[in-house]
Formats: structure tokens, sequence, C-alpha cells
């Protein structure tokens, strides 16, 4: 396929986004953003205390991602982007920025129509057993394992006509890395 301006790694806590991701950069010279690095302080302590992200939360991050990618994009880099996107209406709004979103991004009230994101989504498909497994291992992270329910809960598997693959994260990294590689051909 025809490389996409910006690949998106997606999936529930846990499921390997910032790995695969950070991997892939490295592999293909493109550029990585973690969308948890942009998560407002307000986000960041709600999660820390066990309260799963609303949409009210949620927007106004996947808007500033949205505006970082677009930005690379039009300057004629590729970039991918580790990114929960849990909903269709987040990945609508990385794509289109605030043309996409349900409610405002922000209070400008500013009309004006940013291009769209050409994005290709790879999901990160696993069981809540072999997920929860390796959230548990994980130290050092912000995110309550607790949370990891109610991502199932908000999680709307991406489907047509998006643009998508979904990767089971049984798989060894090296194994989704050559799957995600083989797509980009
Ligand atoms: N395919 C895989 N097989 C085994 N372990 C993995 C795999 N992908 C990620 N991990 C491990 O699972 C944990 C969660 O991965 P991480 O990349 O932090 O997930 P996320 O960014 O989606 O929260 C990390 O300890 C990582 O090393
Ligand atoms: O939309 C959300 O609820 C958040 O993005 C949430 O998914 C969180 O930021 C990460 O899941 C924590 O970081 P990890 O995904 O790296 O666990």
């Amino acid at each position: 396929m025809a490389a996409p301006g910006a690949l998106l790694v997606m999936g529930v806590s846990g499921s390997g986004k910032s790995t695969v991701g950070t991997l892939l950069a490295s592999q293909l010279g493109w550029k990585f953003y973690d969308a948890d690095d942009y998560h407002p302080e307000e986000n960041r302590m709600k999660m820390g205390k066990g309260i799963p992200l609303n949409d009210q939360d949620r927007i106004p991050w996947l808007c500033n991602l949205h505006d970082i990618l677009q930005r690379d994009i039009a300057s004629g880099q590729h970039v991918i982007l580790a990114c929960s996107a849990l909903k269709k209406v987040y990945r609508d709004i990385l794509i289109q920025g605030k043309d996409g979103a349900p409610l405002k991004c922000d209070e400008s009230g500013k009309e004006e129509k940013l291009a769209e994101v050409k994005l290709l989504v790879v999901h990160l498909t696993g069981s809540f057993e072999v997920i929860s497994g390796r959230l548990l291992k994980r130290k050092g992270h912000f995110m309550s394992p607790e949370l990891l329910q109610s991502q199932f809960d908000t999680l709307e598997p991406p489907s047509a006509p998006e643009n998508f693959i979904q990767i089971s994260v049984d798989k060894n990294l090296s194994e989704i890395i050559a799957t995600i590689m083989e797509t980009l051909k």
C-alpha cells in the first residue's frame, strides 16, 4: 500500500502500543509520539486515582494530537502515534481534528478546516487475561491496572470503512513488526 502519512498504534492499556510504536519508528526512521506524554496533568491524576477518563477529558487531548500529526505531515514527515484511541469518534478526531469531534476542541470558535490526516490504524487486540498479566508486571507507570476493565468496556474496535489492520498481542514483537511492515509494502 502507499505509505500513510501517519500510523496509529491503538488498543487498551497494556496492549503494547508504546513498545510496538517505538520499535517500528526506529525501523522505519519515522517520528514517534506517545499520546500518554500529551495528557494534561488533570487526566494523569484522574487515571492515577483509578478514575477512567471520559469524552470531555479525551477530546481536547486528541485534538491537540491531530494538530501535531497534521503539522508534521504537512512538512513531509511520516509519523507513528501510540494512542489508546478507543472509540471510533476518537479516531475520527485524530484524522479530522475538531471537525471529527462531537464537542468543540477549544473555545476559540475558529472555523477553518485543517487538512485530514491519512491514517493507517494498527489495532493490537488481546484478551483481558493476557493484557492484565502484562500490566501487573509493568512498573513505574501512572496508569492504574484496575482501569483495564473500563478500557475494554469503552473499546470500539475499528471496522470498515476505517483503514485498519488488527494484530493479536499473543504474537511476539518481531512477528507484530513484520506484519505491519508487510502491510506498508
Ligand atoms: N507482543 C508482546 N509480547 C510480550 N510482551 C509484550 C508485547 N507487547 C508489549 N509487551 C509488554 O507488555 C507491557 C505493556 O506494553 P506497553 O507497550 O507499555 O503497552 P501500552 O503502551 O499499550 O500500554 C510491557 O511490559 C511490554 O514490554
Ligand atoms: O484514553 C485513555 O483512557 C488513556 O489514553 C488511557 O488509555 C491511558 O493513557 C493509557 O492507557 C495509559 O497508558 P498505557 O496505554 O501506556 O497503559
